[in-house]
């Protein structure tokens, strides 16, 4: 599905993914762990190919297209899609649009005929049920003055509707009370199919109490350091990065 091999990337000169590999084959969910500003959401915004992001090094693959090479609604249309850790307000663009626009695109891509209104708005209600967002949601500008859970679940919900084949979910955790939580949660579990593949980004384990991960990989200054399965994420949470020391000093070298 998406294979990463010994990426370098920069934003405003600054060196901050440093050769990093990364494998996720299709039906996988990966989750990435790591210490404040170690480029877990650079990654994200270099493989979505964000402005600003410049790869200097490396190549990504995404089912074998060279994704570095594509233009960001390109990206999209090959089914990634970014969960942002601080979803953007687009004012004046309805939510309901805006949707009906992507999930259109989406299903050209993958030879579909487009949904009637009538059909768009039968799946965006099932959608906004599923992730708890009051039907008014759809009416209101995309994100617009949201509070930080209700934008979440709002991701969780374009996801939904979108049906990508690579889901990155940046912090989609952050800020969420517990009932959110489970709900975003749900959201997500209910899109694993066996095929869809998702990187979650998360500082916090309990979050992989309801989002199962295959792997747990730790990143630290701008490489993947540690990787293993669940139990990863216990020991993060129980001893913090202290063992990324030795663990970085070896990746180092
Ligand atoms: N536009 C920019 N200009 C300069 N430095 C930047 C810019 N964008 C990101 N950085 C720096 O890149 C580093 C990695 O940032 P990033 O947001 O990817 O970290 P993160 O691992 O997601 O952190 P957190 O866990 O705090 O969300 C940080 O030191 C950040 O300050």
């Amino acid at each position: 599905m998406l294979s990463i091999k010994n990426l370098h990337a920069s934003v405003e000169e600054k060196n901050i993914i440093k050769g990093l590999n990364l494998e996720v084959k299709p039906g996988e969910v990966h989750a990435i762990m790591g210490p404040n500003g170690a480029g877990k959401s650079t990654l994200g915004y270099v493989l979505s190919g964000r402005d600003g992001y410049e790869v200097s090094e490396g190549e990504v693959t995404l089912n074998g297209k060279d994704l570095l090479d594509l233009e960001v609604e390109e990206r999209a249309r090959e089914g990634l899609f970014l969960a942002f850790q601080y979803p953007v307000e687009i004012p004046g663009v309805s939510n309901m649009e805006f949707m009906k626009e992507s999930v259109n695109a989406m299903r050209e891509q993958r030879g579909e005929d487009p949904l009637t209104a009538a059909e768009f708005l039968k799946k965006a209600k099932e959608a906004c049920k599923q992730v708890q967002l009051p039907l008014d949601f759809l009416k209101r500008g995309v994100n617009e003055g949201f509070s930080g859970g209700e934008k979440k679940r709002n991701e969780i919900m374009q996801m939904i509707l979108l049906e990508p084949k690579l889901c990155i979910l940046d912090e989609s955790d952050s800020g969420l009370d517990v009932d959110a939580l489970q709900v975003v949660a749900d959201g997500v579990n209910s899109q694993r199919d066996g095929e869809r593949s998702f990187i979650v980004v998360t500082h916090y384990q309990r979050l992989l109490d309801y989002i199962k991960p295959d792997f747990v990989h730790i990143l630290a200054d701008g490489k993947i350091v540690k990787s293993g399965d669940a139990s990863l994420a216990l020991e993060v949470e129980k001893s913090g990065y202290a063992f990324l020391g030795k663990a970085y000093e070896e990746a180092e070298a």
